[in-house]
């Protein structure tokens, strides 16, 4: 079935991205509720982003877990084209983190986990994140993490050279403009697990290059201002190494002492219907 926008009541803003603005929208036939994206056809135009835009539909359309956010559906009309998308009733991971300061080790340890599942599945698709950051991961009403934002995602076929992401997430060998597989989003899970323990980022500078010499360097400190376990900084060290080969597997990330302790094996999330 095609849908169109009169298919949809449309609710408060959840979002505003680069290219476009997204809603809480219910679908009048159904009730279903989803995240409607709509992106504006001038803005792809200007920003050339059409071919950008037709491999974020595939890759995302193409992917079916349960912590990658859903790409259900999509239709255009004159000036715009529209994205259904899942709606992730729990909150904004970021938002949570700045609320609740740092998050607990058995909450960290669980999105670690399901950010982990996640992205195996994705490189068993061949498709690099190369994003994940808080602004890109939500919850939904049972707390399972989903990953949003594919808007660098691209197929691993061929190594990547283009630069992209926020500076705090960046690998060394993306800084360093060398090419990069898959094993960069392994770091990114050792920045984020970090992030998620102390609050912010380990490399975190106010000045930008500041922050890309303390990555080159991996230079990693754990502030004794909290308390954390030694399994959760060892985990956190054997991610964040600059030889891309001898980052820990995704695989072993969910074998590893501080994930089987802590982290809690979330149902998959039930359908809204
Ligand atoms: O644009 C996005 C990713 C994306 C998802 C979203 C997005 C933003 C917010 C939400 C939410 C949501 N739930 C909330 C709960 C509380 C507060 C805010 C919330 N936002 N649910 N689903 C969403 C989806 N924005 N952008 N994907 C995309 C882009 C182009 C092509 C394509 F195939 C996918």
């Amino acid at each position: 079935e095609c849908w169109a926008l009169k298919d949809f009541d449309i609710g408060r803003l959840l979002g505003e991205g680069k290219f476009g603005k997204v809603y809480l929208a219910r679908e009048k036939q159904s009730g279903y509720v989803v995240a409607l994206k709509i992106i504006f056809k001038e803005k792809l135009d200007k920003y050339r982003y059409h071919s950008h835009l037709r491999r974020e539909i595939e890759i995302q359309h193409s992917l079916n877990h349960p912590n990658v956010l859903r790409l259900f559906a999509w239709f255009h009309d004159e000036t715009r084209i529209f994205l259904v998308l899942e709606y992730a009733a729990g909150h904004e991971l970021y938002k949570l983190l700045k609320d609740l300061k740092h998050f607990s080790e058995k909450r960290a340890a669980t999105y670690i986990a399901s950010l982990t599942r996640a992205l195996a599945y994705c490189h068993e698709k061949n498709v690099i994140h190369r994003d994940i950051k808080p602004e890109n991961l939500l919850l939904d009403m049972e707390g399972n993490l989903k990953i949003a934002d594919f808007g660098w995602a691209v197929q691993s076929s061929s190594k990547r050279r283009t630069m992209c992401g926020t500076i705090d997430y960046l690998a060394p060998e993306m800084i360093e403009k060398k090419e990069h597989d898959h094993a960069v989003d392994n770091w990114t899970l050792g920045v984020l697990c970090y992030e998620f323990l102390y609050g912010v980022p380990p490399f975190e500078e106010h000045d930008q290059n500041d922050t890309f010499r303390r990555i080159m360097k991996v230079d990693l400190n754990f502030p004794s201002t909290r308390h954390v376990s030694p399994e959760a900084k060892d985990l956190i060290t054997k991610l964040l190494v600059k030889d891309s080969t001898k980052r820990l597997s995704l695989k072993k990330i969910l074998e590893h002492p501080w994930i089987v302790k802590f982290a809690d094996m979330q149902m998959e999330s039930h359908d809204q219907k």
